[in-house]
């Protein structure tokens, strides 16, 4: 037993370490709080994320979400309510989770009685908020950041137009747009996303050479004027019910492609988000958050 690991064991088998089970429509999360309590200082490896995460195993979700203190945190500086660390299901630890984003926005802002909150992500301050009708209807906007459109900071293998990336072609999927939001997307327009075979071609698009640190993919349609049909394949995690920076990715790419104005009803499986992408280089998201359940972690899960 490495390190790490002996002392997330020796934490486990003492005290039982609480966890939030929380959702954004369907994407569903593990969220240990790590600011007070028995999870204070504990070490997680990602293999024991990993186990966590695994829905046969562990308790199961998409995105395993760590909520940290800011005290010296080089992360928060600039000021920020709590520092919030991203891993997949995979381990592997990110930049962005927009679902995420809203549901910890949603318990600092039901912390402070406030209706905003910012956020410290490994890709900047994140600002959440919501006004007295949306705290009723339980959702929750976020300001996602800039969209970073450079093939450099999506990133790309080499130069290439991130409004058609050329050399990405597979099965069906082709020329797809690549916009960063933290994390990157490769969002592919077709005619009709529900016939794209995502558990074939998106482990392989994730994987391109193309994409030197992977990538999400998204499959999208237009459904109307400002609406899109969107499906996701998530680097790190497979097909999940909803992506917030994927719908965030994909309403960048219709706007730049002409195909919308600059306000888009993204549809997922799980339901839809709204996104505006602002004159001044925002993307905003709205949508809702859910609380499923509370628990403790079992301590064969740190062992
Ligand atoms: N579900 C997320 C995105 C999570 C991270 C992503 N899989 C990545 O690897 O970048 C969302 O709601 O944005």
């Amino acid at each position: 037993m490495d390190g790490s690991r002996a002392e997330a064991y020796k934490i486990g088998a003492m005290i039982r370490i609480p966890f939030l089970k929380m959702h954004g429509l369907g994407n569903d999360f593990v969220i240990i709080d790590r600011r007070s309590g028995p999870a204070r200082g504990l070490v997680l490896d990602d293999a024991t994320i990993r186990r966590i995460s695994d829905r046969r195993l562990g308790v199961g979700c998409d995105q395993f979400i760590l909520i940290d203190p800011t005290d010296d945190d080089p992360i928060a500086a600039g000021g920020a309510d709590a520092v919030m660390r991203i891993h997949n299901a995979d381990g592997g630890e990110v930049g962005a989770c927009g679902n995420a984003t809203r549901c910890v926005g949603a318990l600092l802002m039901d912390e402070s009685g406030l209706g905003r909150a910012t956020i410290a992500t490994i890709s900047g301050l994140l600002r959440a908020s919501r006004d007295a009708e949306q705290h009723e209807a339980g959702t929750v906007t976020v300001d996602m950041g800039p969209a970073r459109l450079d093939w450099r900071q999506i990133p790309l293998a080499a130069p290439a137009d991130t409004l058609a990336v050329e050399g990405v072609e597979v099965g069906p999927l082709k020329l797809p747009v690549a916009v960063n939001v933290g994390n990157p997307h490769a969002v592919f327009f077709v005619d009709d996303a529900e016939a794209i075979d995502l558990t074939r071609w998106g482990p392989m698009i994730e994987r391109h050479p193309t994409f030197p640190e992977r990538t999400n993919v998204e499959v999208a349609h237009l459904l109307g004027p400002d609406r899109l049909r969107m499906r996701v394949w998530e680097r790190g995690a497979g097909i999940t019910a909803a992506c917030g920076t994927g719908a965030c990715a994909t309403a960048v790419a219709a706007i730049r492609r002409g195909l919308t104005g600059r306000t888009v009803e993204i549809v997922l499986d799980g339901g839809p988000l709204v996104i505006t992408w602002t004159e001044d280089d925002r993307v905003l998201m709205s949508g809702p958050v859910a609380t499923s359940f509370e628990g403790t972690l079992h301590p064969s899960l740190l062992a």
